[in-house]
Formats: structure tokens, C-alpha cells, sequence
């Protein structure tokens, strides 16, 4: 380890001045806290303020832990890590900017002070967060990014950027983008949009910064696909920042004024902040939803909290406020007018915001809702609202839900660190969070196996509207898939649309555009919420593909088999995620069987489970649950009957023909269990017929056949090669003629 990577200060100096949000009281926090509290005397504290500083610290060397205050780092850009090619080596290092208040927190709590303690520091962490892998985080804190959009592009490009690979988490305070507005239109929307692209799990934006209408937009594409969150963060109506008016009947009588500390700088500061106490404040003191959380908080009415919480969206909708990002109590609008004058550097939006009285935060609000945040977050029994209580309607940019995430603005710390109470609350915030995220959102699906299934599931996938990747080994597989996925989709436009040919191209064009191929399935991987594997039936095979996958895939990342026979529990084993690791068995041919058995193995989680399940539904199926036994539901029954059909056939008894005709006619199945075999394909059917033989080797049943084993080793695979138990080159020669 590189003895600059750790910079052991002295008591006075612990930290580095922050420079930025318009408070300098970092000297003073810590000097507090050493007062009231053991602070350590060799803390690692790396806030480079300067490129020299920042140079000399060299975090990138650390071996688990870097706590940074963004604004150091982009005043080191030297510091890329692109640039510095350990980087790329250095998987065990942790690039976390943690905030500069969390990292106050933590040291309290944490005993850490050592560099080899410095596990510890992740562990609470971790603990926060319920992060399963801390190497997976990044917090950016990105006050820094203020002026530096082309920096961040630049450094956080997208196989660089170990966000991109975050399990969950994503946290950016977004706040100075506000101030570099014009920007906000180039450059940084399109890295934000890279970001939720790449982080559909994020888990918090603090966007103090997206006042403006334009940013609003950005807003929106941005939290599309953000599953997990309830923000509370009411920190930015500022003491100090602010002098506050007289106030009658809780509305202010003249225009706040920025405090004099606050006049207009360089970086984000008092502009951002006021108005982001004007626009967005989540759970606003001055609502109703916050009185009615505050007076049960207050009382230790706390089951009436949790019916709030559970009760929620109904407050909302009432309200007509956004829980999260509620819809924006505002200052009288003179005052926005007079600052907006004075500061003159940003456009008032006064849409959509409703106006109504500003109450001027005081402490104890502060309490409340940290109280509040503390107890939701540790209280494991408390069952958050899941994403369907709240009807994310686009149309309506109604785009937050609360879900199991909770997660603070740092600012509560800052504001409050003369307390002690502060400290004694955060360590009911540092307890660790039992009972976190749910569902998973399930945006870019990655589809292994561009076969017969696994075209099929990327068609009705994409259909749906999800991005897939399709992954084979060869591009003529890929080409073929494609053009079987676009013929396939054209017959679906055409029983959808009908006669309107311009509805029904735009279908097919509009899925086929969210298709991707590659041959590569370790690069996607990184991106992808769902994996769906649908290769070749052979355990040996399959597990090698996962074993790969679970190193190159995001941790976030559900992982399934589309298998026919072989036991979900043993592919599972290749990897370390059985807890989002599942079954996804589709039936052929996918477009049209309704069918999806979800398959759970001892360790599918409920999220998972929850998940596959809401995923089934979506892309218009019927999901059953099954438990991991041989063949699941269907195949349990299906394969002793083809089997027998197919040994009927081998002794003689009846031709395919007359057994197809009979099974159709006499027992009412769509195509007999010779045209069934030859449609599955006879090498799949000899696969799952030689893996159960092989596994219980005394069973008659699963005894191999000559004829089926003939047929595979002449390569008649059945419909897909051409020919099987019947000949259909005749047939298809005839299809491919008359294009259908
Ligand atoms: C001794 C050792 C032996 C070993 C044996 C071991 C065997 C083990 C075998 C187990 C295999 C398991 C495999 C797997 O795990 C599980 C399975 O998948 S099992 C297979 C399940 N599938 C079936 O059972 C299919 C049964 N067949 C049907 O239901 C129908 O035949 C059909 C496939 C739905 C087709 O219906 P038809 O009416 O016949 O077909 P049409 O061609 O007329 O089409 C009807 C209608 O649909 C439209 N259409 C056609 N194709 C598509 C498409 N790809 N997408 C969308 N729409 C499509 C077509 O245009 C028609 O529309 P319409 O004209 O009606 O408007
Ligand atoms: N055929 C069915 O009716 C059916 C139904 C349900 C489930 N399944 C299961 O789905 C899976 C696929 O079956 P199918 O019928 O689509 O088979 P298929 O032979 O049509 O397709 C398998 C594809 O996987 C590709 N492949 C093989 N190894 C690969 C790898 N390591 N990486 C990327 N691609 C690879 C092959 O090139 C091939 O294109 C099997 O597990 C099968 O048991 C099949």
C-alpha cells in the first residue's frame, strides 16, 4: 500500500476545509466532536481540497475503504481512474466518496481509527446501506461535479464508472448542477442519463439542482427506473442560510433574504440550496403529511407511523403530493422573483409547483424526521409500501414511489452536529437496515441462447418494452434469431393491428430496436437486471456460463435458467447468488404459450421470487410457482407421455401419425407428442431424457431410446433441423415462399 494513502492528521486538522455549500463549520463540527467525543487522533481523512493535496493522498492505493469528500476530487482530476492503471487492477479497493457528515457519523460509532480498522468503517457502512458488497458502491457527492460536467464524462464513463455495477446504490446529490445550468442541457444530462440507464436500482438522488423546467425532463427520464426509495430530506430549508423573515401565520411577510454568509459564490451554495427549500422538499414541515407523521412520531405512536407509512400513498393522492419528492410547498413568489433578480444566473419556473405558506424549519422538525427515517429503517417488521400502491403513472409524472430504501440527506448531520442528540440518533440510523429493498426493477434483460427459446423470450421481452441482449455464440445464430424474432413479432402486429400497417411496423420496429446481439454475454452482464439463460440442456455447460456471469454481473442482477430437466439447485451452485437466482421455465413456442413456472430454489429470496414473477406477468404471461423437482409441474407429466409415444412408436404398435391423430382427436391436445417432440426438438428431448436417466438409472421410465438416439444422431432435431419423427422440408420450403 502506498504510504501517501494514508494521511494521518492531527486533532485540529482533521479535515480538510470544505469549500463548498456555503458552510464552512467542518473545522468547527470536528472540533466539537473532539470535544464531546473520543476522536480518533490517526483518522484517515481524505478531503483534498487541492490537486497537491489530492495528489499526495492517492486513494486509489487504498486497500478498503477511501472516504472523500467529493469536492476534493474534482479539483484532482489527475486523479481519473482511467488514467491511473492500477485502477483497472484494483478491484478490492473501494472508491466511495462518502460525505463528509456520514463520515462524522461514523467515526463516532465506529472505533475504527486505525487504517487496519478501516473494515469497520464498511461494515457500518454496509450496515447503512445493506450493501452486500461495499467494492460495488461509489457515493458521489456531487456538489463536486459543479463546473466539471466534462470532468465527469470524462471519469465516469460507462466500463469505468463502478457505479454502473452498483448492487443498489447510487447516491447523488445533484444539487450544483443547478447552478451551471446551461450545461445541464448537454453534456451532464446525457452523463445523467447514463447513469439511470446504468443504475436502474439507484436508490437516491438528492436533486437540489433540478429546479429549472428543462432539468424537470431530466428528472423525469431519470427516475424512470429508480425502484427503491423514500428520501427524507427537509435539510435544505437552511438555518443560517437564510434570514428569516417575520412570519405571520406562518407565512412570511417580506421576501427571504440570503444570508449574508450566502451571498453569491462560485459554487453551489446558498442559491442552490434556498431554492431547493423553495421547490423540492420532501416531506415539508409546512404539509399535512408531515404533521400527521410528526405527531405520531412525537407521541411514540409508532404503529400509527407504520400506517402511515403503509397508508401513504392515500395521504399522497389527497394531497396531491408526491411522497419522496413531494410536490413543492413554495416560498411566497416575490421572494423567488427578488432573488432571482439579485442573483440573476437562473430562470424561475414557476410551474409546476403549487404555492402555499412556508414554514421556516426549526430543529425540532428536524428531529421528527430523522426520528422518523431512524425508525423506519430500523424497524425490520415494518412492511414498507411496495411499488404498486403507488400508481407510477408517466403521463402523469407521478414518478416516485417509496419503497424499502430509506436514505437522508447528509445535511441533517451538518445541521444539527452541535447536539448530541444528533449523534444519538445517528446511531439508530447506523443500526443496521434489516428489512431493505424489495422488488427489483427489471429494465435491460439479458437473454443467453438465441435458439428457439431463446428468441422467443427476447421477442415477447422486448415486446414488453425492456431492452434485451441477446447473446449466442455465433452471429448466424444471432442473424437467424433476429430474423425469425421480426417475422415472428410481424405476425403478432398483424392479429394486434390488423389492416393498419403503420401501427403494426412501428410495433415490430419499435421492439426490434430495443434487441441487441453480441456474442459476448460478460459485458452486457454488467448492465443487465435479469438474466435468463437459455442454452443448451447440459448442467456441466450451463454452470460454466454462470460461473462466469455471477463475477462479470452486477450484484443487483437475477440470475435464471430456462431449463427443461435439470435441477434449478445445481445450476445455482455455480454462482454465489442463490438468493437471486431462480427458474424461469417458458414453453414453446414462446409468443403464444401462456405458461411461465417460476421456479424457486431453498434460497430465492421473496424479492426474487416477487420479481420473476411481476416479470412473467409483464411480458404478458401466466406465472405458476414451482418448486426445483424433476421437470417442475409440466414436464413432470408431459415427458412419461411423449416418452411413451415415442416407445409405442419403436415397438410397432401405431404409426406417428395415427398416435399424433389420436392424442389430437381422443384427447383434445393442440398436436400430438411426436409433433410435440419434433417442435421442442429432438436434442433437447434426448438431453432431459439422458440427465434423468443418468440420475436414477433403475427407473424404466427414463431408459434411453433407440429410435430418439437415432434421429439426434443423423442430426434430425426435428422442426428446427428440418426433419425428426416427420419431414418438414416440403413444409417450410413452402412457407418460405409465400413469406409466412
Ligand atoms: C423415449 C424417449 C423419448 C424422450 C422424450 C422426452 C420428451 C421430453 C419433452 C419435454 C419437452 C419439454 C420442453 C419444454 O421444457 C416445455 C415445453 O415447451 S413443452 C411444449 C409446449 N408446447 C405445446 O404443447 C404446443 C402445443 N401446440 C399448440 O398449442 C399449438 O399448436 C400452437 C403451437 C400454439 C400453434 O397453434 P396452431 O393453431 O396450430 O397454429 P397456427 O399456425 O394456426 O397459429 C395460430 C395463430 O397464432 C398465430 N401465430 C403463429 N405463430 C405465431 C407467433 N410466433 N407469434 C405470434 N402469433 C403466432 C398465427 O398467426 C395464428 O393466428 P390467427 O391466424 O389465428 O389469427
Ligand atoms: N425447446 C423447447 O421446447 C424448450 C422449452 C422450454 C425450455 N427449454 C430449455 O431452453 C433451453 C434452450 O432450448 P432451445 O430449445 O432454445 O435450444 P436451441 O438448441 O434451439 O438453442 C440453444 C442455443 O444456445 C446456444 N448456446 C449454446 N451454448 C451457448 C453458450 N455457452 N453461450 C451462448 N449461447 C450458447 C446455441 O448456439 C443455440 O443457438 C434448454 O435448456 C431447454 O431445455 C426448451
Amino acid at each position: 500500500m502506498n504510504k501517501n494513502a494514508v494521511r494521518r492528521v492531527g486533532k485540529a486538522n482533521y479535515l480538510a476545509r470544505s469549500n463548498h455549500s456555503g458552510i464552512d463549520d467542518n473545522n468547527a463540527t470536528f472540533s466539537a466532536l473532539t470535544m464531546q467525543q473520543k476522536v480518533p487522533t490517526d483518522l484517515l481523512a481524505l478531503e483534498p481540497s487541492t490537486s497537491q493535496q489530492a495528489e499526495s493522498m492517492d486513494y486509489l492505493d487504498l486497500p478498503s475503504a477511501v472516504v472523500v469528500d467529493g469536492n476534493g476530487v474534482v479539483t484532482a482530476p489527475h486523479l481519473q481512474p482511467e488514467k491511473d492503471e492500477r485502477h483497472a487492477t484494483r478491484k478490492s479497493t473501494i472508491f466511495a466518496m462518502l460525505s463528509l457528515e456520514i463520515l462524522m457519523i461514523l467515526l463516532q460509532h465506529a472505533d475504527f481509527l486505525t487504517q487496519q480498522k478501516l473494515r469497520k468503517v464498511c461494515k457500518y457502512w454496509r450496515a447503512v446501506l445493506n450493501l452486500s458488497d461495499l467494492q460495488e458502491s461509489v457515493w458521489l457527492d456531487s456538489q463536486s461535479l459543479i463546473g466539471t460536467h466534462d470532468f465527469v464524462a470524462e471519469v465516469y464513463r460507462p466500463r469505468q464508472l463502478w457505479s454502473f455495477t452498483l448492487p443498489r446504490t447510487l447516491s447523488i446529490t445533484y444539487n450544483g448542477l443547478f447552478y451551471q445550468r446551461k450545461e445541464m442541457d448537454g453534456e451532464a444530462s446525457r452523463v445523467l442519463r447514463k447513469f439511470a440507464d446504468r443504475c436502474p436500482n439507484l436508490v437516491t438522488l438528492d436533486l437540489r439542482g433540478l429546479y429549472l423546467k428543462e432539468c424537470i425532463d431530466d428528472w423525469n427520464v431519470f427516475f424512470r427506473g429508480v425502484p427503491y426509495s423514500l428520501t427524507v430530506s427537509a435539510s435544505q430549508i437552511v438555518f443560517g442560510m437564510l434570514d428569516v423573515p417575520e412570519m405571520r401565520n406562518g407565512v412570511a411577510q417580506e421576501p427571504m433574504k440570503p444570508h449574508r454568509r450566502c451571498r453569491r459564490r462560485t459554487g453551489s451554495g446558498p442559491t442552490v440550496d434556498l431554492l431547493h427549500a423553495v421547490r423540492q422538499v420532501e416531506l415539508n414541515p409546512a404539509n399535512s403529511v408531515f404533521d400527521a407523521l410528526r405527531n405520531s412520531v412525537e407521541a411514540s405512536r409508532l404503529d400509527a407511523v407504520r400506517e402511515w407509512v403503509e397508508d401513504c400513498a392515500t395521504v399522497l393522492m389527497k394531497d396531491q403530493r408526491w411522497l419522496g419528492f413531494v410536490r413543492a410547498e413554495s416560498l411566497p413568489s416575490p421572494a423567488i422573483h427578488r432573488i432571482s433578480s439579485e442573483w440573476g444566473d437562473f430562470e424561475v419556473v414557476t410551474e409546476p409547483a403549487e404555492v402555499s405558506p412556508q414554514k421556516v424549519v426549526n430543529g425540532q422538525d428536524y428531529f421528527t424526521l430523522l426520528k422518523f427515517a431512524a425508525y423506519i429503517l430500523t424497524r425490520g417488521d415494518i412492511a414498507l409500501p411496495r411499488p404498486t400502491p403507488f400508481k407510477f403513472d408517466f403521463e402523469t409524472d407521478r414518478f416516485y414511489r417509496l419503497m424499502g430504501g430509506v436514505s437522508f440527506h447528509a445535511d441533517f448531520f451538518r445541521r444539527l452536529h452541535r447536539g448530541k442528540k444528533v449523534i444519538k440518533m445517528a446511531s439508530v440510523f447506523l443500526q443496521p437496515v434489516r428489512h431493505y429493498s424489495k422488488k427489483a426493477a427489471i429494465n435491460h434483460v439479458l437473454v443467453i441462447g438465441g435458439g428457439l427459446m431463446g428468441s422467443g423470450i427476447a421477442q415477447i421481452t422486448a415486446a414488453a418494452g425492456m431492452k434485451v441482449t441477446l447473446v449466442d455464440q455465433s452471429q448466424d445464430v444471432l442473424k437467424k434469431a433476429v430474423s425469425g424474432i421480426e417475422s415472428s413479432l410481424g405476425k403478432v402486429a398483424r392479429k394486434q393491428f390488423g389492416e393498419d400497417k403503420e401501427k403494426a411496423d412501428k410495433f415490430v420496429k419499435t421492439a426490434v430496436e430495443l434487441i441487441q446481439t453480441t456474442t459476448d454475454a460478460q459485458q452486457p452482464a454488467q448492465f443487465a437486471d435479469l438474466i435468463i439463460e437459455a442454452i443448451v440442456e447440459n448442467l456441466d455447460t450451463k454452470k460454466t456460463l454462470f460461473t462466469s456471469l455471477d463475477k462479470a454481473a452486477s450484484n443487483h442482477t437475477i440470475f435464471t435458467s430456462n431449463t427443461s430437466s435439470l435441477s434449478i439447485t445445481d445450476i445455482a451452485a455455480a454462482t454465489k447468488r442463490q438468493d437471486r437466482f431462480g427458474g424461469l421455465h417458458f414453453f414453446s413456442p414462446v409468443p403464444m404459450m401462456k405458461l411461465v413456472e417460476v421456479v424457486r430454489i431453498e434460497g430465492t429470496s421473496d424479492a426474487t421470487f416477487d420479481a420473476l414473477f411481476d416479470f412473467a406477468k409483464k411480458v404478458g404471461k401466466v406465472p405458476v410457482a414451482c418448486k426445483d423437482t424433476p421437470g417442475f409441474i409440466v414436464n413432470r407429466l408431459l415427458v412419461p407421455y411423449i416418452m411413451e409415444a415415442v416407445r409405442m412408436l419403436e415397438r410397432g404398435d401405431a404409426s406417428a401419425e395415427d398416435i399424433d391423430t389420436a392424442m389430437k382427436l381422443g384427447a383434445g391436445y393442440p398436436m400430438g407428442p411426436l409433433e410435440l417432440a419434433d417442435f421442442v426438438g429432438l436434442d433437447v428431448c434426448k438431453m432431459i431424457i439422458d440427465g434423468w436417466h443418468k440420475n436414477d438409472k433403475a427407473q424404466p421410465l427414463f431408459f434411453p431410446s433407440p429410435m430418439l438416439n437415432k434421429l439426434v444422431g443423423e442430426g434430425k432435431l426435428g422442426r428446427k433441423s428440418g426433419s425428426g419423427f416427420y419431414d418438414y422440408k416440403a413444409q417450410q420450403a413452402k412457407q418460405a415462399k409465400s413469406g409466412r
